[in-house]
């Protein structure tokens, strides 16, 4: 059967990326995405802010939603301190396994915990199957209309504590408005709009910043 969109982006990586070179990985797959076919990686403008975050935040526990094919889980895995993993849950077996490949490729691979499933489903686990009391930093990167029940699911399971940062893409677009409205109007939330643009695009698009107020 024909390739996949990230089938192919995984080829792109093995040829021009340096293997067990995150900054390599990164730049291979954005070249990819300008050069042969977009696809919605968080991109390199967005994904420098998620830098910055991750940099302010230095988490010792973090939550990806939504791995797609590996190229946040990078961008993330890469900027850890020694010894911290970081979870991030797929729902799409075929991305990942690609994201698997690409993780590995950039030499992160003892840095993450990829997991098959969905959000709603494996939320509720995380305590008893990873030892996780809260996590330091969550980036949901999922189906937009998640956004909003997972952060209640986190609430329900008490996997926040005060200062826990959630950042969010696409809020803008495709949009998440119900998530947008919930985390702006909620006294236990202080948010912050980061503007950019939609990844390899010039359409508005942004992340947002919500610190959990306990
Ligand atoms: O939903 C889409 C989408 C919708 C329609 C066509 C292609 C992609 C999308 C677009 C940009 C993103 O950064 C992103 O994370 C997603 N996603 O699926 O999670
Ligand atoms: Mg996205």
């Amino acid at each position: 059967t024909r390739s996949t969109r990230p089938q192919r982006m995984l080829k792109a990586v093995q040829k021009n990326g340096t293997k067990g070179n995150p900054e390599s990985v990164i730049s291979a797959i954005d070249y990819f995405c300008k050069h042969s076919e977009w696809a919605m990686n968080v991109g390199d403008e967005k994904g420098s802010i998620l830098d910055s975050v991750v940099t302010e935040v230095n988490p010792s526990t973090v939550l990806e939603l939504g791995t797609y094919c590996g190229y946040s889980t990078v961008r993330i895995a890469r900027l850890l301190s020694p010894g911290t993993k970081l979870i991030t849950l797929e729902f799409n077996p075929v991305n990942a396994a690609v994201a698997r490949q690409i993780i590995a490729y950039a030499g992160l691979q003892d840095k993450v915990i990829l997991v098959e499933g969905s959000s709603g489903d494996l939320i509720p686990q995380m305590k008893e199957r990873f030892g996780i009391m809260t996590f330091d930093f969550i980036f949901l990167d999922h189906w937009k209309d998640r956004y909003l029940p997972d952060i209640k699911l986190f609430e329900e399971c008490g996997l926040l504590r005060k200062g826990s940062v959630l950042l969010a893409d696409n809020v803008i677009c495709p949009g998440t408005p119900e998530y947008l409205e919930y985390v702006r109007n909620s006294p236990r939330y202080e948010s912050k709009y980061y503007p950019a643009h939609l990844e390899y695009t010039k359409v508005e698009d942004g992340l947002e910043k919500s610190v959990f107020l306990g």
